[in-house]
C-alpha cells in the first residue's frame, strides 16, 4: 500500500485554531438561546467575555491533547491520556469561570479532532481506511471527514481511567429519552459537522452569503437535526421539537441573510429565551466545523496522486 505523509501544523497551531473557532462561534451573532455578544441567551450566568475566557483557558489543554497525540500510537493508551488531559481542561475551565459550564461539550469535540488531526492518521492517505477515494487529490471535505472518523475511533476506545458513578444531564438525558448526546456523534464520526454545517457553510459562502450568514446558517441546520442532551435536559421533548422546527423555520423563510428569515430567528430566539433552551450541543459542532475549516490541509496542487485500488 502506498502511504504518503503530509506535513502536519505544530501543537500550538492546533491549540490557536480550537481557541479561535471557540472564539468565533462565541462572537457569532444573533444566535438563538445561545451566548453571543448581546448577552447570555438562555443562560442567566453567562456572557461573552466569560466564554473568551473560558476559550483562552482551554488552550493549554488543546496544546497539551495535540503533543501527546503526536507523540503516543492511536489506540487505548491515547484514549486514556486524552480522558485525563480532557478532564484537567475542565477543571481549568471551571477555574476561569467561577464553576460555570461553558465548554465541556466544545472540549470533548474538539479535543477528539485535535487529537485527531495532531495524530499521523488523518495525514496518512494510504493508511487511511477510505479506500473508495484513494485516487486523485484530496479536498478539504474529505479531509475533515479522514480527521472526524479517526476522531470516532478514539471516541469509541474504553476509557478505563473514566470516573465511575457520576451522572451527568446527558446521562439523564440518555436514559430518559434514548438520546445518543455527545458521545454517540463523536462515536459516528460527528456527522453533523462534515455532512451538515460544514457543506451548509460551503454553500453558503459560495451562494455569495457574508460570512456571519453562512455561519449562521450552518449552526440551524445542526439545530434542525441535532438530538441535543442540552435541549432535552432542560426542556424535554418538547423543547426539542420547538428548537427543530423553529430552525426549520428560518432555514425555509430564506436563512439569516433575509428579511422573512432574519425575522423567524429574532422569533425563535426570543422563544428559546423565554423558555431557557439553549442549543449548546448545536454551537459546539458549529464550533467544530470551524475547526476543521481552519486547519490547513494540503492543497489538490500539492498532493500526490495514488494509484486507484480496484
Ligand atoms: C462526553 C462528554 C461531553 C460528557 O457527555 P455527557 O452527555 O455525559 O455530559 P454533559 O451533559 O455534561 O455535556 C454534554 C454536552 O455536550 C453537548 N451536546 C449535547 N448533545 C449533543 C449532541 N447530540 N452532539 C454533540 N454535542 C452535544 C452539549 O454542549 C452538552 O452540554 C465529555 O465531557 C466527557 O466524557 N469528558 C471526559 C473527558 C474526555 O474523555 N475527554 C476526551 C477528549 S478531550
Ligand atoms: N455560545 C454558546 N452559548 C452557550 N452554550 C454553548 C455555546 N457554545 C457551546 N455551548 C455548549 O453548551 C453547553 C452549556 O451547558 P449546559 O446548558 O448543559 O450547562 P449546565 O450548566 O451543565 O446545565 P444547566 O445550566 O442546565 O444546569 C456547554 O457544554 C458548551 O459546550
Amino acid at each position: 500500500m502506498t502511504v504518503i505523509e503530509h506535513a502536519r501544523p505544530s501543537a500550538a497551531v492546533l491549540a490557536g485554531a480550537a481557541v479561535l473557532a471557540l472564539c468565533e462561534e462565541a462572537r457569532l451573532s444573533p444566535k438563538p438561546g445561545l451566548v453571543d455578544g448581546r448577552g447570555g441567551g438562555a443562560h442567566d450566568d453567562m456572557d461573552l467575555p466569560l466564554m473568551l475566557a473560558s476559550a483562552e483557558a482551554l488552550r493549554p489543554a488543546f496544546h497539551e491533547i495535540a503533543q501527546t497525540a503526536e507523540r503516543t500510537p492511536a489506540g487505548a493508551g491515547l484514549r486514556e491520556r486524552l480522558g485525563v488531559l480532557g478532564r484537567r481542561g475542565e477543571r481549568a475551565m471551571l477555574r476561569a469561570t467561577g464553576g460555570v459550564n461553558t465548554h465541556r461539550g466544545a472540549l470533548w469535540a474538539l479535543g477528539l479532532l485535535v487529537a485527531a488531526v495532531a495524530g499521523g492518521a488523518a495525514w496518512h492517505r494510504g493508511a487511511w481506511d477510505g479506500a473508495a477515494w484513494d485516487c486523485g487529490p484530496w479536498d478539504r471535505a474529505i479531509w475533515g471527514r479522514a480527521a472526524a472518523r479517526e476522531a470516532a475511533r478514539l471516541a469509541a476506545l474504553p476509557d478505563r481511567r473514566a470516573p465511575v458513578g457520576e451522572s451527568s444531564h446527558g446521562d439523564l438525558a440518555r436514559s430518559r429519552y434514548g438520546a445518543g448526546g455527545a458521545r454517540r456523534e463523536a462515536e459516528n464520526a460527528f456527522p453533523h459537522v462534515t455532512e451538515v454545517a460544514l457543506p451548509r457553510l460551503r454553500a453558503g459562502r459560495a451562494a455569495g452569503l457574508g460570512e456571519e450568514a453562512a455561519r449562521l446558517d450552518a449552526l440551524l441546520a445542526v439545530m434542525s437535526l441535532l438530538d441535543d442532551t442540552c435541549v432535552l435536559h432542560r426542556g424535554g421533548p418538547d423543547g426539542l421539537r420547538t428548537v427543530r422546527s423553529g430552525a426549520r423555520r428560518v432555514l425555509a423563510e430564506g436563512g439569516a441573510s433575509t428579511g422573512p428569515g432574519r425575522a423567524a430567528l429574532m422569533e425563535l430566539d426570543d422563544e428559546l429565551r423565554a423558555r431557557r433552551l439553549s442549543p449548546g450541543g448545536s454551537g459546539d459542532l458549529l464550533a467544530a466545523a470551524l475547526f476543521l475549516d481552519m486547519v490547513p490541509w494540503p492543497e489538490p496542487a500539492e498532493q500526490e496522486v495514488l494509484a486507484c485500488r480496484r
